[in-house]
């Protein structure tokens, strides 16, 4: 996240880090949305490689232990079917992951409210992205979960030439496209929106412009939830 502050410890209790395992050690590389005690929502890019997962919920610092963490492993990773690695543009950048438990859910760790399906939020609807991705263009990921108020930008816009023109799909929802900005390492996680008093999580972390993660009228772009309703279900069925 590039901009906004450090947010208040477990105020997004849903979020969590995605960590892969490497040289007996494991790496935050993603984060995601706990949907069920033991379901997680993605992004397809973070999962389409094998490798050992594990889910981290609870989390705040990365780097120490608060003791209100929870460790959970990953039996199933389903990418949707028609995402394809090399064109993010055709859009389907959404992933569930089963986990190999369920989390036992507390003030710490909740789950995350999924937008009712077809939903579409009005131009600078409130939104905040939140995850612990690199806080400036090639610089470092953040130690600590950051936040940053991105107002939703509409598909009219955000579409038009000068911003992402054809790249961006009605399945995308777009955010910020100012100072402020989602960038690597904050893929897979929640757009949450807030509709009726209460916080959604209308979008997952998808990309962000190869010029700069907070490149002038480049919003970062999200797969939109409210586009994929029927898909989750499908998949959450197969308990
Ligand atoms: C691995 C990528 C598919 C997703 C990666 N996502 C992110 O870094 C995050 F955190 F914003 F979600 C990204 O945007 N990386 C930048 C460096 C990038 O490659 N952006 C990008 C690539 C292709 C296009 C397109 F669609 F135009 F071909 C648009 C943006």
């Amino acid at each position: 996240v590039v901009g906004g502050e450090v947010a208040s410890p477990n105020s997004w209790p849903w979020q969590i880090s995605l960590q892969y395992l490497s040289g007996g050690s494991y790496y935050h590389t993603c984060g995601g949305t706990l949907i069920r005690a033991n379901w997680v929502l993605t992004a397809a890019h973070c999962v389409d490689t094998s490798r050992t997962w594990r889910v981290l919920l609870g989390e705040h610092d990365l780097y120490s232990n608060s003791g209100r963490e929870q460790t959970l492993g990953v039996s199933q990773v389903y990418i949707h079917s028609n995402w394809n690695r090399n064109s993010v543009a055709n859009g389907y950048d959404i992933a569930l992951l089963r986990l190999s438990s369920s989390a036992s859910l507390n003030s710490y760790v909740q789950l995350g409210s999924l937008p009712p399906s077809g939903q579409i939020l009005p131009h600078n609807n409130l939104c905040y992205i939140t995850g612990w991705g690199r806080t400036s263009t090639g610089g470092s990921l953040s130690a600590q979960l950051k936040e940053a108020y991105l107002p939703l930008v509409d598909y009219k816009t955000c579409s038009s030439s000068g911003w992402w023109g054809s790249t961006v799909k009605n399945s995308m929802v777009c955010g910020g496209g100012g100072a402020e900005s989602g960038c690597n390492g904050d893929s897979g996680g929640p757009l949450n929106c807030l509709y009726g008093g209460k916080y959604y999580v209308h979008g997952v972390t998808s990309f962000v412009s190869s010029w700069g993660c907070n490149y002038p009228q480049k919003p970062t772009v999200f797969t939109r939830v409210s586009a994929y309703i029927d898909w989750i279900n499908s998949v959450l069925i197969t308990e």
